[in-house]
């Protein structure tokens, strides 16, 4: 996609309109309004039609919601009527998704879409219009939505992305508010968080399964190293260009990533940032299988759901079996590269090709 496209399309608008109509509860008055108000805007410009009489109280309020958006322009209107939608309708994002199921939604994560049923609890990324990158509020609500799996009635965990990216990995903008302690109070900050939520993912005590719809990068990948299996659509990708952000890896991917893959494959990934595509993933190790995207959320689903019928106990004894004699090692390793991280952070190679990007100068 091109810089000038990056704003909703037309088509993004358009589906979004047909994702309204596909809604199965209805969003109530205030959503509505607010939908109404953003297509006018983003149709016809800022309200110029006479404001209705006070008896009329259905035209008024639609007025009322539309005159309120003021100047908004067109395009920012396309922009926030599509979020708005995807937020109500996070499972249509991607005709090619198919949902476990809506049994349970977690409620109180912006960043996030979870939900619990047939034993599998989803994990759903859901920044799609930023392809998913992950900024600090997703981080932490990971951390949460990780926290509350292991303890809830799931036999397994599943993690995936609305929209087209699973995720574009770490958000660069992370990057820019600066606290009043300076760059170096903030690297500090961000190497004790990172190396807290990486802990999460060494931590977690049931089957962790990554159901990758589309490209990966950054962080995204590597803590497929620390999954227990990894479906991917074949549109993903599997990117990790560290050297190109003056960064170093993480997610403990310089231990998982030579044992699974081979040292140099994994130099290649890690140090080189050479890019796989899906089955190339799968030949070294780092997919387990690879489907094509027509038909990779039902067949995905499909074996899931069937994983989930194990019997609890032996599925969770297994996994804590497997685990437990890399922990240490891993958590070790997760220390080391978030310390090795933080100085990256402050380094100049790191803050050029952050200001670059965010700069629109560069990106991958
Ligand atoms: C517990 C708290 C811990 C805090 C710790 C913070 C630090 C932890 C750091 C851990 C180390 C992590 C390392 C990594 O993950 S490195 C990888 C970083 N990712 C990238 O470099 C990707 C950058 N993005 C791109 O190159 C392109 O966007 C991409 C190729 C992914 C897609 O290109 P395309 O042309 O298809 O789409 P757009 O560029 O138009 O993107 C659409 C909008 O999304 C925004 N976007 C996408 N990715 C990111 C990103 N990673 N960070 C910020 N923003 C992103 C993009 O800017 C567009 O936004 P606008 O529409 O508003 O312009």
């Amino acid at each position: 996609m091109n810089r000038t496209a990056m704003r909703a399309s037309q088509k993004d608008f358009e589906n979004a309109m047909n994702q309204v109509k596909l809604l199965k509860k209805d969003p109530g008055n205030e959503v509505k309004l607010k939908l109404y108000a953003l297509y006018k805007q983003a149709t016809e410009g800022p309200c110029n039609m006479p404001k209705p009489g006070v008896f009329d109280l259905i035209s008024k309020a639609k007025w009322d919601a539309w005159n309120a958006l003021g100047s908004l322009p067109k395009e920012a209107a396309r922009q926030n009527y599509v979020d708005l939608v995807s937020s109500l309708s996070p499972s249509l994002e991607s005709s090619s998704q198919v949902e476990p199921g809506t049994d349970r939604k977690s409620t109180g994560f912006e960043t996030l879409v979870v939900t619990s049923e047939d034993g599998i609890t989803k994990i759903m990324f859901n920044r799609p219009t930023k392809k998913n990158a992950i900024n600090t509020e997703m981080y932490h609500e990971i951390m949460r939505a990780l926290k509350a799996a292991s303890k809830d009635d799931s036999i397994i965990t599943v993690l995936t992305g609305n929209g087209d990216y699973y995720s574009s990995g770490n958000d660069l903008t992370n990057f820019t508010d600066i606290p009043p302690g300076g760059v170096e109070e903030k690297a500090k900050n961000n190497a004790v968080l990172l190396r807290e939520f990486v802990g999460c993912f060494i931590d977690f005590p049931k089957p962790l399964i990554a159901v990758v719809n589309g490209p990966a990068v950054g962080i995204s990948v590597t803590l497929l190293g620390l999954f227990d299996a990894v479906y991917a659509s074949d549109r993903a990708t599997f990117h990790t260009p560290f050297s190109h952000l003056g960064q170093s890896p993480e997610g403990c991917s310089s231990y998982t990533f030579p044992k699974i893959m081979s040292p140099a494959k994994a130099t290649e990934m890690l140090i080189f940032g050479k890019k796989l595509t899906a089955g190339e993933a799968c030949a070294q190790g780092l997919v387990t299988e690879v489907f094509p995207d027509s038909t990779f959320q039902k067949e995905v689903w499909t074996r899931l759901k069937a994983f989930a019928k194990l019997p609890p106990n032996a599925v969770r004894i297994s996994k804590e079996v497997i685990r437990k004699r890399e922990r240490e090692k891993l958590h070790a390793v997760n220390a080391e590269e978030c310390n090795v991280l933080q100085g990256r952070w402050l380094s100049d190679e790191c803050t050029n090709a952050v200001v670059n990007f965010l700069s629109r100068k560069s990106k991958l």
